[in-house]
């Protein structure tokens, strides 16, 4: 498979490795210098770049006819005008805030916590992530998908850097070193505390999980999400 890169910083060169090892091809590496994207030839894109150029790109794929995989973090504002235009396209795009297996494991978990604890009123629910210095983005996108499958499942009904009430979902992001990502929730009672947490030791699951969503996007059309991809509905 041919493969456009958009961003071409630690996913993006990591994504490279990986797409090499499963026999793919790279034809395009598109980062803030590219002036001229050549679109022809290229199966699908995965996009990993920044909140600010992530709406662009993927957009610029729609108008190409190139299926695209976006895992950037933090454009979200603009998540329902993108699907809006795929589906105009007909074009084909998947956006994950989290591509790695054991991630998409863990959001499974959350929701049935989230269905077990919902109701029990005597636990309050905290997030904390833990991300290296150079990410642009809080909270993260994994924490807010997160806290929306919360909200989803309980009578929780927001979710914010701050405890503003006790409906609230309070996230604290912390940003030390290199650290690739580490989520944890956590239940706390009078009593005791239940908590789950996944810790990311490297990027090599995102890469991994964005390449296995490009191979899978190849020739179809529509709006998918990695439940797709794994066969978690
Ligand atoms: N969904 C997932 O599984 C994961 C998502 N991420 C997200 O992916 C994004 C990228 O992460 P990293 O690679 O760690 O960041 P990075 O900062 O190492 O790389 C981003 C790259 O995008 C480039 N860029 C800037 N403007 C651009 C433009 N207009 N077009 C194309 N590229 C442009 C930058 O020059 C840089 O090379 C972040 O939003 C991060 O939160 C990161 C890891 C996993
Ligand atoms: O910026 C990162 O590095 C990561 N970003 C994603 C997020 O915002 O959730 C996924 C992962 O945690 C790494």
């Amino acid at each position: 498979m041919n493969i456009g890169l958009f961003g071409y910083g630690k996913m993006g060169r990591m994504i490279e490795q990986i797409a090499l090892e499963r026999g793919h091809t790279i034809v395009a590496k598109v980062d803030v210098n590219t002036t001229d994207v050549n679109y022809n030839g290229m199966d699908v894109a995965i996009d990993f770049s920044t909140p600010d150029s992530a709406f662009h790109n993927i957009t610029s794929c729609f108008e190409h006819g190139v299926p695209i995989i976006s895992g950037t973090t933090g454009w979200l504002s603009d998540y329902d005008k993108a699907v809006s235009f795929c589906n105009e396209k007909n074009g084909a795009f998947i956006y994950a805030s989290n591509f790695s297996l054991g991630v998409n494991v863990f959001f499974e978990l959350n929701s049935y916590l989230a269905k077990i604890m919902s109701g029990l009123n005597q636990y309050g629910v905290t997030m904390e992530e833990i991300h290296h210095t150079q990410k642009l983005d809080a909270p993260s996108g994994t924490a807010i998908t997160l806290a929306e499958d919360i909200i989803e499942n309980t009578d929780y009904v927001a979710w914010n850097s701050e405890k503003e009430n006790e409906r609230t979902i309070p996230i604290t992001s912390k940003r030390e070193g290199t650290v690739p990502g580490t989520h944890t929730i956590s239940y706390e009672s009078k009593v005791d505390d239940i908590e789950i947490k996944h810790t990311a030791h490297n990027r090599e699951g995102f890469a991994l999980g964005a390449v296995i969503a490009a191979e899978w996007i190849k020739g179809k059309s529509g709006v998918f999400s990695m439940k797709d991809v794994l066969n978690l509905r």
